[in-house]
């Protein structure tokens, strides 16, 4: 059975993806989740970013993709019981039938698949509608009683959607990114505004390193649902550590009744 809400400690894995290299990738993300799990106190959720598995190999990425998530899903599902976790496992390159989806998966602390969320907005401007197919479906999730939303990277630009998953009642948005130079400002503004206006946490796990001529500035970043950077890694790999109170969203949303004022039949 789920437990009350409760403040929930969260660890990020701003991690070094190696594009094209899925067993260096697994290698290093499961050190990170060691490094994570050793923390004192022991988060609840482990965070990683998006397309951990593959990068954006696009060119190789129907022969990269993990076949329906099965190996990653083995594996961290092994990762979520041992260490009695949850796992907001990022995205991965997920190789269906009809192609290949960046498919972000929750797991429970039993291990067992809790959601998923195929990303909905495909990036031109680096060619993903090309290589991958569109999810169609936004991403819903609850965990220890605590219902949120997941977004990917560029779904970020999308106010629409996050207003959507807030609607629903999310109280937390999970962001897994692979979020590149030079765009540091747009990040930063795109993930607060949606926390500010949607009244929520925004929690946003970057990729950090360079992939080809494209290089990362990690940053994640944990903001709360007023606005406040509660942390925020710099651009090294590292494991960024933070504690999220639920309540903290009914106590900003009565302050300033935003849900309660809004006048959606005017627009
Ligand atoms: O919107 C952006 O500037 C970055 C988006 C992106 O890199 C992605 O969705 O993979």
């Amino acid at each position: 059975m789920d437990e009350p809400s409760r403040p929930l400690h969260v660890a990020l894995l701003q991690m070094n993806i190696k594009a094209g290299d899925p067993d260096a990738n697994f290698r290093r993300l499961g050190e990170l989740l060691e490094e994570a799990v050793a923390g004192d106190p022991k988060p609840d959720i482990v965070m990683f970013p998006e397309m951990w598995n593959t990068g954006y190999a696009l060119d190789r990425i129907e022969e990269l993709a993990d076949p329906q998530g099965k190996r990653t899903l083995a594996l961290l599902g092994e990762y979520a019981r041992k260490h009695q976790v949850h796992l907001l496992a990022g995205s991965i390159a997920e190789r269906r039938d009809d192609g290949v989806y960046n498919t972000a998966y929750v797991l429970d602390r039993a291990g067992a698949v809790r959601a998923s969320y195929s990303k909905i907005h495909l990036f031109r401007l680096m060619e993903e509608e090309k290589h991958l197919q569109a999810g169609d479906r936004p991403g819903t999730l609850e965990l220890d009683g605590i219902a949120a939303g997941m977004m990917i990277c560029y779904d970020i630009r999308f106010p629409e959607l996050a207003r959507r998953l807030a609607l629903g009642g999310a109280r937390m948005l999970f962001v897994p990114a692979e979020w590149p130079n030079p765009r540091l400002h747009h990040w930063r503004t795109l993930l607060t505004a949606r926390a500010i206006e949607n009244q929520m946490y925004v929690i946003a796990c970057n990729r950090t390193g360079t992939s080809g001529a494209t290089s990362f500035f990690g940053h994640s970043m944990i903001i709360d649902p007023w606005g406040e950077v509660v942390a925020e890694a710099g651009e090294a790999e590292t494991v960024l550590r933070a504690v999220v109170d639920p309540a903290l969203t009914e106590e900003v949303r009565g302050r300033i009744p935003v849900f309660e004022d809004r006048r959606p039949a005017l627009y």
